[in-house]
């Protein structure tokens, strides 16, 4: 084992010296040293070795000594410490105070002086910093227990000396907390004014830096992450232009404080933001956090990385942008590869990394078991997963005898399932995936310009529980354990389950409350919360927080959603039903479906990753060891499963010309992506060159997908462009802005309600009545919605986006003039001008159309598929000629959603055949 060298170094960038661990094998002899010290940025090491600040660095405060973690671990209190939403009373009151912030000035200004007014607000402000501060200094005790905290000096140094760090760490290590925050005070992190030379051949002064941006896979995940950040760092996160050092930008929604230092951004808006600044001229460092979990979004975004820190920096001014990719689970040997330095070549073949065992990782297992050494001394064939996979042939730590372990068992007799002690346990260790890549190094000037930095451990263990034997009906299997559990586990301890969808979720929802109801007095009261994409953000956020009443458990029933990145307070037992859907390309239907499949064994370790954050926590698999050894180690990459239409136009808009030559961590095949060419160029969007088209500018500039961007061009051509924004925000928001029924009895009275905005052409024109009805509402829009079994929060966000799709259209010229403000009075759409509209999305959506068969089923056009029209539609249980559907989803069976009626002869045009 390589020897440890303690050492430490400046919390504050170029603020002297401090300590840190460092390992040795990094520091391979001192002559290496010599050339590493002589090109990091001002860092010498001291006579001991270690890093140490040079004399133009000023004076550190006192040394951060590494933390005993065990000893405060003992002292470590996890109940009613504050949270993200739990602050301390004082904080809580007055950061609720502090959202209304400008409300407060104003009001305080009626029957005072303006000099009374300022004091006043003064003092508002200095209560409001005091409180900020004294969470932050209680939330930093915390942050000093999480194991990357040690880390803190290594991945500083790392990146004094290399554009790219890799950061692989457990769930719950701290990654994603607290790199940002580590950083963003380096002095490679200033913002600097350079010189470069404009597009016209002329120089310019331009800023550079000055930010951190950090990406997360879903909304939910960036809006968490910064309030929590916000409240360690003690920073304001609220609506206003207020100064802050946290925001975040998601789709329709960003908080950006004046003097920003760390940005929690989508991946799709970080794509975004590439458009319009392609040398992401703001930022010093982009952090890529999750990086297994491979949306196309984030495999666009590694290969213009890679393109920014190995190409040409002119557009920067020669300041190099910093990139750090983390995960907890992640394909090491593909990434260290794909982002070296060119010409620096291991094992990796361009655009095939998936599944490629690059570093050797499971080689060395192998020969390591070979060797009977399995590194924790149980007999592999007593290990839950044992012979079923070579890769996984090392499951560590299971055991039954230790005293606290039997005691679980009587106390929780869920399953007669086996354990593993831990969830380090589901995959090769971190000692094994370091071992097999001794020779490169850690942290210093890594020869292929990549460090990686590993943080090992987790604040608290999580048992994993699988069942014993397969079960077909997993749903009910999760009903029973969460009930169980909810009997027999004292509180506090709420539940996460892991579910498919929306459906499964409401099914089971359902049943739950049916129980909860008729529980006795003596068991504590049940609090079911659904968890799913489609629910109002601020639904969603509810769920993250801690429960008010009293005596009572909250059961949270999520989809993967809430897989990665988030921490939902309270939680300690995860229930995973060992499923996901996915959206897969079907070529035969020549669309994107929803499908449930088996999750990936990344995956299940990301699920079991979210109990153990604030105590230890407890993993149920309603599936068996062998069901998990089966599983793929890793799901497979967006990218090679989807319509890839959407990644080559970012491609394109993104200035690239060969798109078959854009460096991807795995290419689509070649037929595919030629496919998504000639799709974008009968789109319009490129010409016969291959060329972005002015249609297919205006397409990418929406944060819309392409298709939505393509309605909105087609109907500015045929002058409907603002009914088409009318439908597009309804379909655009965060939850269906109609609320479901639940019964037959429900969908009755949801159509009495509903009768003045459903319209018989279909889903498309009952949204534009919606819309339009409810813009023209001048008495009390709330109330509107309500009589209508329609969400309030979702149409004020459908309001919202109208809103922004207005402003750009108007930007890019395809709406002559903004419209008058609302309410404007709304006539019924003419038959002539519903067909406009139709025809419209038509342009986008031909391929999402089906005519009547003679036996009365529907029938794709793309594919000759049956497809049913799905009972949420208002053309359910309407034959007509055709239809066109904007959405498909497989369950029991191949559903249209969203559903309007077409003339079968409207197809052949739009299909232009
Ligand atoms: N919103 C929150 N409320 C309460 N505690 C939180 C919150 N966010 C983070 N924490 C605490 O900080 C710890 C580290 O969280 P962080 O998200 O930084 O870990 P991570 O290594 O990125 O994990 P993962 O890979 O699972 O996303 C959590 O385990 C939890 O104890």
């Amino acid at each position: 084992m390589p020897e440890k060298v303690h050492t430490k170094f400046g919390d504050q960038a170029g603020q002297s010296v401090a300590q840190s661990t460092v390992n040795t094998s990094s520091y391979k002899s001192s002559s290496q040293y010599a050339k590493v010290a002589g090109k990091s940025n001002d860092l010498k090491r001291s006579r001991d070795g270690n890093p140490k600040a040079t004399a133009n660095t000023k004076p550190d405060q006192p040394p951060t000594n590494t933390p005993n973690t065990k000893k405060q671990r003992t002292n470590f209190e996890p109940h009613g410490r504050p949270n993200a939403t739990s602050l301390p009373a004082t904080t809580a009151r007055t950061q609720k105070n502090s959202g209304h912030l400008g409300q407060q000035r104003s009001s305080l200004g009626k029957g005072t002086t303006q000099a009374g007014h300022t004091q006043k607000s003064k003092s508002t402000n200095a209560n409001i910093q005091r409180a900020l501060k004294k969470t932050a200094q209680e939330l930093e005790e915390l942050r000093k227990n999480l194991p990357i905290w040690s880390k803190k000096a290594d991945i500083r140094w790392a990146l004094r000396n290399n554009d790219v760090l890799l950061l692989n760490g457990e769930t719950g290590s701290g990654k994603s907390t607290q790199t940002p925050q580590f950083l963003y005070n380096e002095p490679w992190c200033k913002k600097q004014t350079v010189k470069i030379t404009n597009e016209e051949g002329r120089e310019e002064d331009v800023s550079v830096g000055g930010m951190i941006a950090i990406t997360e896979p879903r909304r939910v995940a960036a809006i968490t992450l910064a309030r929590r950040v916000a409240m360690e760092m003690g920073s304001y996160l609220g609506k206003e232009k207020t100064p802050g050092s946290v925001g975040y930008s998601v789709r329709f929604d960003s908080v950006t404080p004046l003097g920003m230092k760390i940005k929690f951004v989508t991946e799709g808006m970080l794509l975004q933001e590439m458009l319009r600044d392609p040398h992401l001229r703001q930022y010093s460092a982009v952090i890529v956090d999750e990086i297994h979990e491979r949306s196309v979004d984030v495999d666009l975004i590694a290969g213009f990385l890679r393109q920014l820190v190995h190409g040409s920096k002119k557009g920067r001014g020669g300041i190099p942008l910093k990139v750090v990719i983390m995960s907890a689970t992640m394909d090491l040997g593909g990434l260290e590869t794909f982002f070296a330095k060119p010409g620096f070549h291991f094992k990796y073949k361009p655009g095939k990394n998936h599944g490629q065992d690059l570093f050797g990782v499971l080689d060395h297992l192998k020969s390591k078991n070979a060797q009977g050494d399995s590194g924790s001394g149980s007999s592999p064939s007593s290990s839950p997963g044992s012979g079923s996979t070579e890769a996984y042939s090392s499951w560590e730590g299971i055991s039954s005898s230790d005293e606290s372990d039997s005691k679980d068992k009587e106390k929780t007799p869920i399953t007669n399932g086996s354990r593993v002690k831990d969830i380090t346990g589901d995959s090769p260790s971190m000692e094994d995936i370091k071992e097999s890549r001794i020779g490169l190094f850690d942290g210093d000037v890594a020869e292929s310009g990549v460090a990686v930095e590993y943080v090992e451990g987790r604040q608290h263990d999580v048992k994993v529980w699988y069942e014993t034997k397969p079960s077909a009906d997993y749903l009910h299997n999760v009903l029973q354990t969460i009930l169980r559990l909810h009997i027999s586990e004292p509180l506090p301890g709420d539940i996460l389950a892991f579910l498919t969808g929306q459906e499964e979720i409401e099914t089971l929802q359902a049943q739950l409350e049916q129980y909860a109801s008729q529980l006795t007095k003596a068991v504590p009261r049940m609090k079911i919360m659904p968890l799913y994409g489609s629910l109002s953000a601020q639904a969603q956020q509810e769920v993250f927080e801690k429960v008010k009443e009293t005596r009572t458990r909250k059961v949270v029933l999520a989809t993967n959603i809430a897989e990665t990145s988030v921490t939902v307070s309270g939680v300690r037992f995860v229930i995973d039903c060992g499923k996901s859907k996915v959206k897969q390309y079907r070529p035969r239907l020549g669309m994107e479906s929803l499908l449930a499949k088996p999750i990936s064994k990344t995956s299940a370790i990301q699920r079991a990753g979210r109990a153990g954050r604030e105590a230890p926590g407890k993993c149920y698999r309603i599936y068996t060891p062998e069901d998990f050894a089966r599983l793929e180690a890793d799901q497979l990459p967006e990218i090679l499963r989807s319509d890839v239409v959407e990644a080559v136009l970012k491609m394109k808009a993104r200035g690239v010309d060969d798109v078959l030559s854009f460096p991807l961590m795995d290419s689509p095949d070649v037929v595919a992506m030629e496919k998504a060419l000639v799709q974008l160029h009968s789109m319009g969007a490129i010409d016969d060159h291959g060329t972005l088209t002015e249609t297919g500018k205006n397409i990418s500039a929406f944060p819309l997908p392409a298709a939505f961007g393509r309605v909105l061009v087609a109907a500015a051509e045929s002058d409907c462009v603002l009914e088409a924004i009318d439908v597009i925000s309804c379909l655009t928001t965060d939850s269906e802005i109609f609320i479901q029924a639940k019964s037959e009895a429900d969908q009755e009275s949801i159509e009495e309600h509903r009768k003045d905005l459903q319209h018989r052409q279909g889903d498309i024109l009952t949204y534009l009545n919606t819309m339009q009805r409810y813009a023209a509402e001048n008495s009390n829009r709330n109330d509107w919605c309500k009589k209508r079994l329609v969400s309030v929060r979702a149409m004020k966000m459908a309001l919202a986006i109208r809103k922004q799709l207005r402003q750009i259209c108007h930007k890019q010229k395809l709406l002559a003039e903004m419209p008058p403000q609302d309410p404007q009075p709304v006539d019924p759409i003419s038959e002539e001008r519903a067909e406009v509209v139709i025809k419209s999305f038509l342009k986008a959506f031909a391929i999402k159309t089906a005519v009547l068969g003679p036996d009365g089923a529907y029938y794709t056009s793309v594919g000759r598929n049956i497809i049913a029209i799905h009972p949420s539609s208002v053309m359910f249980g309407k034959k007509v000629e055709a239809i066109m559907f904007l959405d498909h989803v497989f369950t029991a069976k191949s559903y249209a959603k969203k559903v309007s009626f077409i003339q079968a002869n409207w197809i052949v045009g739009a299909l232009g055949i």
